[in-house]
Formats: structure tokens, sequence, C-alpha cells
């Protein structure tokens, strides 16, 4: 008989139908997870029990009597250390402060819609009860090999809210087994199965995942939106795609890799420049028919919008952007280009015709592979943002071919 270790490492991960009760690869648990499923975690490596898991967001009565039913053990909740820090909880348990009535779905449910919602506060709830709350240890299932880190991992990963269900079933991996056991209850509840290792190889390998596809309307194209998220910080990363794409390396399509800038691109910001690069990008891959818009959170910089507005203030002064970023004891440019290059690569993106002035962007993605020819996206420089140009192209090193005869 095999243990549960042997028999998931000879398995692929792979995945062929839709039917439910089979091993899964990540992208696929999250795919179920986003849909509402529970999910069977196990630990194919060290002895552990069984664990069930289910997003928190989507704990309703009915399956958390599936859950209650299938592992006859009190349910835990796994919120993110910012959350009970926030709630001013510890690991406890605790009831919801009226109306508790034991063990039950209903004020399992209750309880736990109340702790995820925002205007929940800390007076709000009584100490007592059996829900039973877990705090995961910073850093994920990358730190800890542990089932909290996991299930947290995992909604970041679905991009669904940072809180999970999770109940241990009377399955223990060492039991001999313990591998029948844990295919017949997937199949007879009809739920799928992720190992601990096939995560934590996945966290190993992405920084980012893919949450959604959609379609974006504006007033240039119909783009197709695609929405990644970075697994550790949960920030953003927008990328707004037309035409085909592939085959990138013999017909290499537009690419704008654009910084964040609240000011710039939703106010229309004179300082920089940044809203009418934006609207050329998109304009230039609109005429093309073809191209990848991306979209980084990278504001100020990298230094933050807080940082930026501070640095507006030194600009009054009379400090140049270079100046006022380092008398504020920030980087002059603190970004990286890592995350953008794995979106690339996950988009199988090989050569680029790179809209950009700043040669760092060039070189980030010429280091990583990418054949790059760079076009540059020059604005007409207004009286507002003319020094900023100016300081780009004398002190960043920026190709900005429109000052010239400029004074
Ligand atoms: N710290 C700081 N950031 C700024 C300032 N003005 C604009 N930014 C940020 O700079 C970034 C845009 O960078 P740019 O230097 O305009 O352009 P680039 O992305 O380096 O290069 P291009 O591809 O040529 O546009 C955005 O994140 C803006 O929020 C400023 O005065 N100080
Ligand atoms: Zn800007």
């Amino acid at each position: 008989m095999k243990s549960i270790g042997e028999t998931t490492r000879e398995h692929t991960g792979e995945s062929t139908g839709r039917e439910a009760g089979r091993h899964l690869a990540v992208p696929e648990a999250a795919a179920d997870l986003r849909a509402g499923r529970i999910l069977l975690l196990y630990d194919d490596i060290y002895p552990n029990t069984v664990m069930l898991c289910l997003p928190a967001q989507f704990a309703r009565p009915d399956n958390l009597q599936t859950l209650l039913q299938i592992a006859q053990q009190p349910l835990s909740l796994v919120l993110s250390g910012e959350r009970l820090d926030a709630l001013r909880l510890t690991e406890t348990t605790l009831a919801e402060q009226s109306g508790y009535d034991g063990q039950t779905a209903d004020h399992y449910a209750a309880c736990i819609r109340a702790l995820l919602h925002p205007m929940t506060h800390r007076g709000d709830f009584t100490l007592s009860g059996d829900l039973q709350i877990v705090r995961p240890r910073p850093g994920g299932i990358l730190q800890h090999r542990g089932f909290a880190e996991a299930a947290l991992d995992l909604m970041s990963i679905a991009g669904l809210e940072a809180g999970a269900v999770l109940s241990p079933t009377s399955i223990y991996t060492m039991d001999p087994d313990a591998f029948e056991a844990l295919n017949h209850l997937a199949s007879q509840w009809q739920i799928n199965l992720l190992s601990i290792t096939t995560l934590q190889r996945y966290r190993r390998e992405h920084r980012v995942s893919l949450v959604t596809e959609t379609s974006l309307p504006t007033p240039e194209a119909t783009f197709q939106l695609l929405h990644f998220q970075e697994i550790e910080t949960g920030e953003p990363y927008l990328v707004l795609t037309l035409g085909d794409i592939r085959e990138s390396r013999h017909n290499p399509p537009l690419l704008r890799l654009h910084s964040s800038c609240t000011t710039g691109d939703i106010f229309g910001s004179q300082r920089c420049d940044c809203q009418a690069q934006m609207h050329s990008a998109l304009h230039q891959i609109a005429q093309e028919g073809r191209g990848i818009f991306l979209y980084l959170p990278q504001e100020g910089r990298g230094i933050g919008l807080s940082g930026k507005l501070q640095a507006y203030v030194l600009q009054e002064q009379g400090y140049d952007t270079l100046d006022a970023n380092e008398q504020l004891g920030y980087p002059i440019d603190a970004r990286n280009y890592e995350i953008a290059l794995e979106i690339l690569q996950v988009m199988g993106i090989t050569a680029v015709r790179l809209l950009t002035n700043n040669p760092d962007k060039i070189q980030a993605l010429r280091a990583a592979g990418i054949s790059v020819e760079s076009v540059p996206l020059q604005t007409t420089p207004t009286p507002s943002n003319l020094r900023y140009l100016q300081t780009k192209q004398q002190r960043f090193g920026h190709m900005l071919f429109s000052l010239q005869g400029i004074e």
C-alpha cells in the first residue's frame, strides 16, 4: 500500500477533465476556491491531518454545515496578522456576542461574516465559544509549512480575501490506508485535492498569479484586461493587451511598462508627463491593433504616494526631482522590473518594441533575455513640466529629443 507522499510524487499534478476528487495544480485549486468550492489540503511529506479549506468570504450556513458534517470537529478561522491586530485578537476562541447557541453552521457563518467585515471592532465580540482563531506565521508557506500559512497563500494566489475556514478531517497521513481514505473522501464529497509540496513549489517559482481576465472598453480600443496580483503583498499589476501578442519573436508587439502616477494618470497633473505618455502609448497600441500596456504599482518611482507628495513640497522650494528624493532619504529610483518580467514570461513574450525614453527599462528587459527595440515616447513639454523633463534628461539619462533647442 502506498503512502500519500509516494503516490503524489508519482503524480504529475496536471489534470484532464473537470470532475471532482482530483489532485490539482495550484492555478486550478485557485479557480476552485474562487468558485467557492471546498478544497482538501494535505501534507505529502510530513505526517499531519488532512485539512478541509474554504475561503472565509464564501462561508455560508450550507457549506459550513458540509464542513461540520465531514469533519465533525469545531471549525478554525485563519485571518491575516494585520486583520487580527486590527481586531486586537490573539489566538483564542470566540463566539458572536449575542445569539450564541452552540456549534451550529448558522452561528459559525454569522461569526465569520462579522470577523471579516471591516467595520467590526474588538468590542463586538466576547471571548468564548468554539470558533478557533488562527494567526499564520509571517512569510507564508515558504517560511512555515503549515495549513494556516498554506490557506492564506492560496487566498492571495486566488485573489480572495485574506481569510480561510479550516476543518481537520479524521484522516492522518501516516495511517496505512490514508491515501485510499483521502481519495474516497474526495470523491464522496466531490472535493478536489492540493498537496502542500505542490503549493510550496508554486510559491518558490512564482511571485505573481493571474487572478482575473476580462475585457475593458476604452475610448482607444476594447482591450483584454489581465489582473495579476503579487502574492506576497497583494499589489495589483494590470495588463491591457490588444490583438494577438503571441508570436512575439518574429513580429514584436509594442510594450509600455507604465509606472503608476496617481496625480498624473488620474488628475492630469502637469508636474510630469505621465498621463500624456499613458494616452500616447494606448493610442499607438490601438493604431497598430496589437500590443501590451503593463501598469506597474510603482508610484513615485517606487517610493510611494506619500513620499512623492513630500518630494513635490521640496520641489516648490527649489529642489529638482532627483535631489528631493535624496533629501527625504529615498533612493532616486526605487523601481525594479522583476515582476513585470515574470508577467511577460507567463505571457510568452520574448521580443518587444518598448515605448520608453528610459535606458534602465531597456537594460532590465535585455538582461532578462528579452529582445528589445526601443521606441521613443516623447510628449510636448509644458511650462509646468519642462524642468522635470530636463532633470530626467540631464540627471537620469533619459533620451528626450523633444527637449532639443529648448532652454
Ligand atoms: N519621486 C518622484 N516620482 C515622480 C516624480 N514625478 C513623477 N514621478 C513618478 O515617476 C514615475 C514615472 O517615471 P518617469 O521618469 O516619468 O518615466 P519612466 O517610467 O522612468 O520612463 P519612460 O518609460 O520614459 O516614461 C511614476 O511612478 C511617477 O509617479 C517626482 O517628482 N518625484
Ligand atoms: Zn507623473
